[in-house]
């Protein structure tokens, strides 16, 4: 194996000692980028991309060829391929976000769904994490991901996005022990497809429960978390001599992060409701936090992206244990040279927090 150049971002994970605070972003392949815009216009479309690992490689390069300061790769897919697989039929309308041809509505349908067989069902996925990390040759190390099941569930229930996840919450309610099927086989497919991104090179995972957050407080613990538990205890916990760090990220979580804590995972994706340092104090020396400022400070000057930076290296303060990045993904319109201001800022700011 190739020896990691730069290991920031897995010591951080593990609490390790760094020079400065690491950094990545979350979907920093993608639209704002001129060059993704460019790849995928070639390529027709957004699942084209996915599904050809050169392509997938190529754009997952993109950033970190613009910006010398990203600390990490995250492997170029979507959360949505394992509904896919699992023979939904997912399309992307223009301006409306992703689709589904089937849903899942009754105990009949989630009883027909296959539990998935990475290796044959998604090879691409794997294939583009082997690509991604040969191309990579040890420069930084290489993220891979999944959706968590209650997440995918929504998408799955009501067929596509969705503002009040309506006949999943229903679904919940009034059969819950139909919603556990579902959940269950997505548990069976995301183990699977988590190993065997750890055994194509992947070298931390992270699992979006993106709508994790709009849960009830007793709806998160039994919906979300323990299939997310779950799936933590299955994964492969060292590869290649390697601990493979585990994120969890639940979007609008921040009440629930004592739970999260105790979850098995390595560290908690924080979106930017949550003070870092109050966050810190919370869990304690149990996980590592990563976060968590608002994609939305990205369409102000540089100097403001600056000051908001240095804002959140502040509340954590010393030590290392922090991974910084946004506390969603980037969005379409931010200007790239503001993207830069944020990688730069974080790595110039970040070293007196890490002194002896
Ligand atoms: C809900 C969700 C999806 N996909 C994802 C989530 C969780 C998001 C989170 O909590 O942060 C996760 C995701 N999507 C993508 C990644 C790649 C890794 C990364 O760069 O972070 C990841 C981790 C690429 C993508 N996934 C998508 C794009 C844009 C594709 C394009 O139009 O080129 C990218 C770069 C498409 C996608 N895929 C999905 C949506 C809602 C969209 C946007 C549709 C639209 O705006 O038209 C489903």
């Amino acid at each position: 194996m190739t020896e990691l150049k730069n290991d920031r971002f897995l010591r951080a994970l593990l609490k390790q000692p760094v020079d400065v605070t690491p950094v990545w972003m979350m979907r920093q392949a993608g639209r704002y980028l001129p060059e993704y815009r460019a790849t995928r216009a070639e390529a027709g479309d957004f699942m084209s991309l996915c599904m050809n690992p050169e392509r997938a490689c190529e754009v997952t390069l993109q950033p970190l060829d613009r910006y010398p300061q990203l600390d990490a790769a995250i492997l170029f897919s979507d959360i949505l391929t394992i509904p896919d697989a699992m023979g939904l039929g997912l399309y992307f309308e223009t301006g409306e976000g992703p689709r589904f041809k089937k849903t899942v509505r009754t105990a009949a349908d989630i009883e027909a769904l296959p539990v998935l067989d990475t290796r044959k069902d998604l090879t691409y996925v794997v294939d583009a994490v082997a690509t991604i990390r040969r191309e990579l040759n040890g420069r930084v190390p290489l993220i891979g991901f999944t959706g968590s099941p209650w997440t995918l569930a929504t998408y799955m229930v009501e067929g596509g996005s969705s503002k009040d996840y309506r006949r999943t919450k229903a679904m919940l309610y009034d059969q819950p022990e139909v919603l556990h099927v579902l959940l269950d086989k997505l548990v069976l497919s995301i183990t699977d497809y988590l190993n065997q991104q750890i055994l194509a090179g992947a070298q931390a995972v992270q699992i979006f429960d993106s709508w994790g957050g709009a849960l009830s407080h007793n709806a998160y613990q039994e919906f979300s978390l323990k299939p997310m538990q779950r799936i933590i205890d299955g994964l492969i916990k060292e590869h290649d001599g390697r601990q493979v760090p585990v994120i969890l990220f639940t979007k609008g979580g921040g009440q629930w992060l004592e739970s999260m804590a105790d979850s098995g995972a390595t560290a908690l994706g924080l979106d930017w409701t949550t003070d870092i340092g109050s966050a810190r104090a919370r869990v304690g020396n149990k996980v590592a936090l990563q976060g968590n400022m608002d994609p939305a400070v990205l369409y102000a000057q540089p100097q403001r992206i600056r000051a908001e930076v240095a804002t959140i290296l502040k509340s954590y303060g010393p030590g290392s244990g922090h991974v910084f990045n946004l506390g969603h993904g980037v969005t379409p319109e931010v200007d790239p040279a503001h993207a830069g201001a944020f990688f730069e800022a974080v790595h110039e700011l970040s070293g007196q927090y890490h002194q002896g």
